[in-house]
Formats: structure tokens, sequence, C-alpha cells
């Protein structure tokens, strides 16, 4: 039988909400890194990337299935098994050789040892001279460099990589990239296995011999896709912007809602709303129907011309499908004929439209407009919605998907909010007419 670096079965894993209701996070995984591979997870925010990491890091435990690293269950913190950080999580009070050394230290390497190796890792990762640095002392990506060696010293066998480049602008995060992966290549480390959570997508092609995509709301494997083209690979070449283009096709196509779920007799209300704003919407839709594009772009392309991160991207072409203003296809997004309406209105008519999409749309808010006109006084406290947002999902994701479709419905002229006293209310001139239906 193969043996596999990481092999998890089945896992699942809950949180509980603040109401206390248990929420799936992760449901059914099954996943293995095998020898010799780069992996590369991806999936929207919230889909459980971290925390599927930080069970196979051994960090936290799975709730059901089995999670085994080189054949043997997991349950606690794996010797062989490093993490490297989006936050570099380095201690401030210790010097950078210091820092590189803690992993040793809880290994139990002798002192002389221990510092011996870190200045060799030191060296290795760029950092010869900063060993009496402070972690403030450093730029952003000095400070990664330091999260590096601090999980390489401990020549790891498996290497895990949460968002490790996100928090880098962009240079420094190619310049980083291109060092481990050239470590790996060339056999510098003694590691066998590297798996990396990522939100761009050109990161994950340009490392990864594998790119898993994970479903949200709960996580589960939704596709894999195997990256045959030998490393270092050129980010400008065809092959790798024709990956690029798939791979944005795989992480946009919609997945059919449950049918459970399209059953109910009453729309569903609590699920997220795309994490974006009116403004990213409005720019998106505005990029996509100006020139070159005249309402058609290669997702990579508009993302070029967005200048946005994917994460704020991928929400965006998520609300502008769900208000059906475009559609996403396979790498390609396009506007919808009322989105090229919407392109060539002025102020009030796109806000009349985006009103009516979003009552046709977003089931919450519907629901927040009809119990508002059953309210005599047109007026509601925002706690009803958060409870039955909680009902699926946890207190932040909650307030933030209240919050958005509070943004998206004022700017709609759906309903008004009062920040002051946090109360959601019928726009004016309309509150008078509410409430006497008989
Ligand atoms: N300790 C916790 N308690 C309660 N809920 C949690 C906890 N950790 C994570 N969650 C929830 O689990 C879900 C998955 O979180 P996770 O951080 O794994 O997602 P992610 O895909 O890594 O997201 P991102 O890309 O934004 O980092 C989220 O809804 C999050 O709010």
């Amino acid at each position: 039988m193969k043996e596999f670096l990481l092999d998890l079965r089945g896992v699942s894993k809950s949180f509980r909400t603040a109401e206390g209701a248990p929420r799936l996070v992760l449901d059914g995984v099954n996943f293995s890194l095998g020898k010799g591979e780069i992996v590369a997870l991806l999936g929207k925010s919230g889909s459980g990337k971290s925390t599927l990491l930080r069970i196979m890091a051994g960090l936290i435990p799975a709730d059901g299935g089995s999670v085994a690293y080189r054949g043997k269950p997991i349950a606690g913190p794996v010797e062989g098994v490093a993490m490297v950080f989006q936050s570099f999580a380095l201690f401030p009070w210790l010097t950078v050789q210091q820092n590189v050394e803690l992993g040793l230290e809880a290994q139990g390497v002798a002192p002389a040892d221990r510092q011996q190796r870190a200045d060799a890792m030191l060296e290795l990762i760029g950092l010869a001279g900063f060993g009496g640095a402070l972690p403030r002392e450093l730029s952003g990506g000095m400070r990664q460099r330091v999260g590096i060696a601090r999980a390489l010293v401990t020549n790891p066998d498996v290497l895990l990589m949460d968002e490790a480049f996100s928090a880098l602008d962009v240079l420094t995060g190619e310049t980083l990239r291109t060092e481990i992966l050239e470590l790996w290549d060339t056999k510098s480390i003694p590691t066998r296995g590297i798996l990396v959570v990522s939100h761009n997508i050109e990161e994950a092609v340009m490392m990864a011999d594998r790119i898993v995509i994970l479903s949200s709301d709960p996580g589960r494997i939704r596709s894999e896709y195997v990256i045959d083209v030998p490393r270092p690979r050129d980010a400008d070449s065809a092959a790798v912007r024709a990956l690029i283009d798939e791979v944005y096709g795989l992480m946009t196509m919609r997945v059919a809602p449950a049918p459970a779920a399209a059953a109910q007799a009453a729309p569903a209300v609590d699920y997220r709303l795309p994490e974006t704003d009116v403004n990213r919407i409005e720019a998106v839709l505005d990029l996509l129907a100006g020139p070159p594009f005249g309402g058609r772009a290669d997702l990579p392309q508009l993302a070029d011309e967005a200048e946005l991160p994917d994460e704020e991207l991928f929400p965006t072409y998520e609300a502008l499908g769900l208000l059906g203003l475009a559609h996403v296809e396979k790498g390609d997004i396009s506007l919808t004929p009322l989105g090229h309406r919407y392109a060539a209105a002025a102020h009030t008519l796109r806000q009349e439209i985006f009103g009516q999409q979003l009552l046709m749309h977003v089931p919450l808010a519907s629901r927040i407009r009809e119990d508002l006109e059953a309210e005599p006084s047109g007026t509601l406290g925002e706690e009803p919605f958060l409870s039955v947002l909680q009902e699926s999902l946890d207190a932040g994701q909650a307030g933030r998907t209240l919050e958005i479709a509070i943004e998206w419905g004022r700017y709609g002229e759906v309903y008004e909010y009062d920040f002051n006293a946090g109360v959601l209310k019928l726009p004016d001139g309309e509150a008078a007419s509410a409430g006497t239906a008989p």
C-alpha cells in the first residue's frame, strides 16, 4: 500500500456558534499528501482551510474520521511537521536567533547544536548577520524569512504553509516563494512534502504539483487538479496562463444548492453573503463594461486590470452573479443584459436596479423588508435578524452578513439603518404607509 506523509479520511470538525449550536465546518474530508509532492489548498474565505491545516499539524483534534502522519494517528503536535503562519507568529521579545532556535529547543536539541543549526539556517534563508536583531527591527519580508527559518531549522518532513506570503507585498512574496521552491527543487532541505494554503491562484499554480479546492459551508474537497508543468515555471508562459485560467474556472464554478435547502418552503435566509461592498461591485462592473473588455473578460486579465487581490475579487464576482448582473463561467465573466443596462445607467437608475435585484435574489434582504413593512412603526432592531443568522452562522459571520445586507439595502433604498440606535427602518417617505394593510 502506498504510504502517505499525511492521510486524512472522512475528517469532520464542528465549532460552536455564539448561541452554542454546533456548526459543521469540515465534512467528510479525504485528503492525502504524498512523498515528493507540493499541494496547494484553495477555497473561499471561511471554507475551513486553516482548520484543516491545524488538524494536520496536530494543533487541534478532528471530531470525526482519521488523521495520520506516516501511517500513525496524529494525537498532538507532530515532530516532523512544521508550520509557517501568515502572521509570522514570532516572539517579539526574542532575537531572530532565539526565535529560530525555539523549535529545536522544544525537541530537546543541545544548546551548542541549536546555535550551529540556527546559524546555518539563517545563512541559507538570507538572514546571515541578523541573528541579534529583534523582529520589530525587520521588514515584513525579513520577518517571514525568520518564520520560514524557524520551521525549516527542525528539518521538517512536512512543511505546512498557511497563507505564508499573503501579508507581504507582491514582489517580496514572489521572491520568498521562489526561494522556497529552489530549496525544494535542489533538495537543499530534507522536506518531503509541502502543503500550501493560499488565496492566490497564481501562487498555487506556480508552486503546486496538485491543487485541491475546498467548498464552503461545510468544507468538502470539491475538485482536484494535477499540474505537470516542470518547475521553475514562468508565470508569463502560455502554459501557466492557461492553467491559471482553468483553476479560475474551477474556483468560480457555482455549486448547486443542496436539495433540502432548495425544497424548503420559505427561502433560507441564513447563509453568508459574499464579503464585498457596493463600491467594489460597481468598480468591477464598470471595468468589465469598459474597453478593452466590452462586457466580457478573462478573469485573470480582469484581475490584472482591477488591481485588487483575488480574495476581494472573488466575492465581488459572486455578488455580481448573485444579483444577476454578470455571469461567471469557466474562467470568464460576462455582463448579463441587465448588467449592460446597469453599466450604462445613471446613479438613480443604478440604485433602483440594485434594490430590485437585491429583493429578488437575496432572501435576507427581502425578509428584512417584509418584516419592516409588517411593523406599524416601520422600524425594527437588528437582533431578530442576527438570531436568525446565528442559527447556522457563528456570531462573527452573522454580524458580517447583516452588515453586508445593510450596506447593499441602503444603497438600493430597500431599507435604512440608524447606526447609533442599531435600528433598521423603511426608507423615509415609505414608513408612513407601512403597517396599515389589514
Ligand atoms: N476556534 C473557533 N471557534 C469557532 N469557530 C471557528 C474557530 N476556528 C474557525 N472557526 C470558523 O470555522 C470556519 C472556517 O475557518 P478557517 O479559518 O478554517 O477558514 P479558512 O478557509 O482558513 O478562511 P480564511 O481563508 O479566511 O483564512 C470559519 O467560519 C470560522 O469562523
